[in-house]
């Protein structure tokens, strides 16, 4: 169907395809960094994950060095309409030296904010609270030992003078999301005393004012290896965020699978004037797989859309799937949020808004399923033709060809 044709039939329905598409492409994604070497690092100290996240596969053509990551990521910019960020993470840094993560500075990160500023890449970062020695006891911010707690204090606090300084660079605040993997795999005594620990080493970490980066925190249900407790719970970090007048991470694996994440939106916007998302999918854990547009991401993108929360929302995703192209589960899952995106933008919301208002909802369960058959293909297709990248079958060759070069080089 042409684009001409599959305008006008949303017309039809009172929407603007091309305002969709425009309203589309002004959103950046931050795309994480760990999708393409397996949470791995450029560290020479320390070996896997750790802390309870693990990818799992052994596909051919893991980025292994700060070069061969960013050949990999251009490529998968090159795919993706529009204009995005990455998502750094400490671990990720590019020096000849060995800092400890206690000594990390912005100088290993420099190498990035140039290739940033060349592409036109916005950046995000993270402290790495895991995948360390002084990690292994699943307790790092709320460790009982003080010499622990500071060493990572120490660290957190050097990420956010990254995070300012990446921010200053760039000219667009980074985001600096805290996510620390403590917790109890056995039932513990004294919660109250873990969790004041670790909100004395946040407040620690948050102290200095540093405007051109935001703090955010992210909480979790638990992990492998933490299952009794999670000492940064989504109750302790909603509590936290408020307080201290900070963004709040809602990781879409990190609830009850029975949970909505969609749903906490617009709650955790009357309290928290900033939200980072962690779009991922999991399935019966916290599995990290490659987001899909299904009701879950749909639903997010809807309700961003409907309650106005883009312009204080940032938006990044956090898979990792080692068994399929890492590049490809960038692109895929990238464009599956954007398309999520744009079909929240292709809904007549005026419309279903008045049928809810006036509970009329036999015609809002009409108008949601019937908009369903609407050709929102030839709008993606547009989408992808004025941005000059591939779609449908030109993208899967497209993608075929960068694996197969990196799989026989790497
Ligand atoms: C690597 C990320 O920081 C990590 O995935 C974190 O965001 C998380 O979700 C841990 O489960
Ligand atoms: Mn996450």
């Amino acid at each position: 169907m042409s684009y001409d044709t599959a305008k006008a039939q949303y017309a039809e329905w009172g929407v603007d395809a091309d305002a969709a598409i425009e309203a589309t492409l002004k959103i950046a994604i931050s795309m994480h960094c760990w999708q393409g070497d397996d949470v791995v690092g450029f560290e020479k100290r320390s070996g896997s994950s750790g802390g309870g996240i693990q990818a799992t596969g052994n596909h051919p053509g893991r980025a292994r060095t700060p070069d061969e990551l960013r050949a990999d990521l251009e490529f998968a910019y090159s795919m993706i309409p529009g204009a995005h960020r990455l998502n750094l993470h400490a671990i990720y840094l590019d020096t000849d030296k060995t800092p400890d993560r206690d000594e990390i500075e912005y100088s290993h990160f420099a190498p990035w904010v140039d290739w940033a500023k060349a592409q036109g890449v916005g950046l995000d970062f993270n402290p790495t609270f895991f995948a360390h020695a002084k990690a292994d006891d699943n307790l790092t911010l709320s460790h009982p030992d003080e010499g622990v707690r500071d060493f990572w204090i120490e660290h957190g606090k050097r990420s956010r003078e990254i995070a300012n300084q990446i921010g200053d660079e760039l000219g667009s605040p980074c985001v600096n999301n805290i996510w620390v993997p403590d917790g109890y795999k056995d039932t513990p005594i004294d919660r109250m005393a873990a969790r004041s620990r670790l909100e004395l080493s946040l407040d620690k970490v948050i102290k200095e004012d540093q405007p051109k980066m935001r703090d955010a925190v992210e909480s979790k249900l638990f992990g492998i290896g933490v299952e009794a407790c999670t000492v940064g719970s989504h109750e302790f970090y909603m509590g936290y965020a408020i307080r201290r007048g900070i963004a709040l991470c809602l990781d879409m694996g990190h609830f009850h699978p029975t949970e909505n994440v969609a749903d906490k939106l617009s709650s955790v916007a009357l309290s928290v004037d900033e939200i980072l998302l962690h779009v991922s999918r999991p399935m019966r854990w916290d599995s990290d797989h490659v987001i899909l547009q299904n009701d879950d991401v749909l639903q997010i993108a809807q309700e961003l859309v409907s309650a106005d929360l883009l312009g204080r929302t940032y938006i990044g995703l956090d898979f990792f799937d080692a068994t399929i192209s890492r590049t490809a589960a960038w692109v895929i899952g990238v464009r599956n949020m954007q398309k999520a995106l744009l079909r929240a933008f292709l809904m007549p919301l005026g419309s279903l808004r008045r049928a809810e208002e006036s509970m009329d909802f036999t015609t809002r369960l009409t108008m949601t399923e019937e908009i369903k058959d609407l050709p929102f293909g030839a709008v993606w297709t547009e989408l992808c033709a004025r941005t000059e990248r591939p779609a449908g079958m030109n993208l899967i060759g497209a993608l075929d060809a960068y694996q197969a070069s990196v799989a026989g080089r790497r």
